[in-house]
């Protein structure tokens, strides 16, 4: 954990803050005394993150201290520049300047790609990949007419970045893309002042995520068992982990770090046997069962 008050005054916008991962990252943000502004589609999401946020900050507070405004959500489609220029307006009028963002919205859902339609293909690759560079283009257009500095701006990707997704077609794409982001942005940002990384989960499950990736992990009755003996370390990631190595890379104890993309999954992504499992072919993986 980095030290109380890190990021004190600093106002973070985390898109897809509201549930999940993204979510653990805002709590950790806050904690460490940040404002947090979460964009996202649903305003229900953002109340679920405000309360999140508003909770663990009250918990950390000692007994007394006036209560202060620490997140706000704003409804923005990452696809559109027009509402996210819109969203960054609205936390910035309610909680300052932002300095810090999180790209951490996404869509995914499993398909062969045989299967997968012009529209699904487009709808993955649009949020992921055109929204993370969406936002990345606000914040650098705002940070460089303020002249502030420093400003960090954070990718999470995903490990079929490195290796292909089968049945994930799009989200792999989108995410090698976003990887190149991270790297080009970072080397073009550097003398203005903002540092681009990108954070890679592992496997962390919740209860967030979307009911066809809950359902791949849901066809074993002992799945946390089974999970937790499918990784080197012999357990999943816990969200608030996340948010330690966000809150990290994002903070000015990372300040030379730049173009650099960390991976948080027990030694996965590096998993390979002399031997390995037999293959079962994804069209049989994807394939309905039942148990
Ligand atoms: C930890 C454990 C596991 C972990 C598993 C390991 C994960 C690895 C890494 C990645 C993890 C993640 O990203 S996890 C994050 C996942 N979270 C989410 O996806 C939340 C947000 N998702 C969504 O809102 C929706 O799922 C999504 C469809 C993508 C949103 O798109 P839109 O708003 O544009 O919605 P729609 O108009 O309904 O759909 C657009 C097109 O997509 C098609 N489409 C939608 N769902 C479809 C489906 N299931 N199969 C085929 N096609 C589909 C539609 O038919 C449309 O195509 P046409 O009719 O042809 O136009
Ligand atoms: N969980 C895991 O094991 C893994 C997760 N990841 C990555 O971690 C990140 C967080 O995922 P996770 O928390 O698990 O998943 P969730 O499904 O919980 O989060 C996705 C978030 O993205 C938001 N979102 C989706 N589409 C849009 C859009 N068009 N515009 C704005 N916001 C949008 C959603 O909010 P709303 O519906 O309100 O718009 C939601 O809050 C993602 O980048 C994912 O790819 C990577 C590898 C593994």
């Amino acid at each position: 954990m980095l030290p109380a008050g890190s990021y004190d005054g600093t106002t973070v916008l985390i898109t897809g803050g509201g549930t999940g991962l993204g979510r653990a990252m805002a709590v950790e943000f806050a904690r460490l005394g940040a404002r947090v502004g979460i964009v996202s589609r649903d305003p229900a999401h953002h109340a679920a993150g405000v309360t999140a946020v508003e909770q663990a900050v009250d918990e950390a507070a000692p007994a007394g201290r006036p209560k202060r405004a620490v997140a706000v959500g704003a409804v923005a489609d990452v696809r559109d520049p027009e509402q996210v220029a819109a969203a960054f307006d609205a936390v910035e009028s309610a909680l300052g300047p932002v300095s810090v963002l999180v790209n951490n919205a996404a869509a995914n859902f499993p398909v062969l790609a045989a299967e997968l339609s012009p529209g699904g293909w487009r709808a993955v690759v649009d949020v992921v990949l055109t929204g993370s560079f969406l936002c990345s283009r606000e914040l650098h257009r705002r940070h460089v007419a303020r002249g502030a500095r420093p400003g960090a701006i954070l990718n999470i990707s995903a490990a079929q970045a490195f290796t292909g997704g089968p049945g994930m077609v799009h989200s792999a794409s989108a995410k090698a893309g976003v990887d190149a982001m991270t790297k080009t942005l970072a080397v073009e940002w550097a003398p203005d002042g903002i540092r681009v990384n990108g954070l890679v989960p592992g496997l962390f499950p919740h209860q967030d995520l979307p009911a066809s990736l809950r359902a791949l992990r849901e066809r074993d009755p002992d799945q946390d068992a089974t999970d937790a003996r499918r990784q080197p370390a012999g357990r999943v990631g816990q969200p608030h982990e996340l948010g330690w190595a966000a809150t990290y890379l994002c903070s000015p104890f990372a300040g030379f770090l730049t173009g650099h993309t960390l991976v948080l999954d027990g030694g996965n992504h590096l998993r390979r046997d002399f031997v390995m499992p037999p293959v079962v072919p994804v069209a049989e993986q994807l394939r309905p069962r039942s148990l």
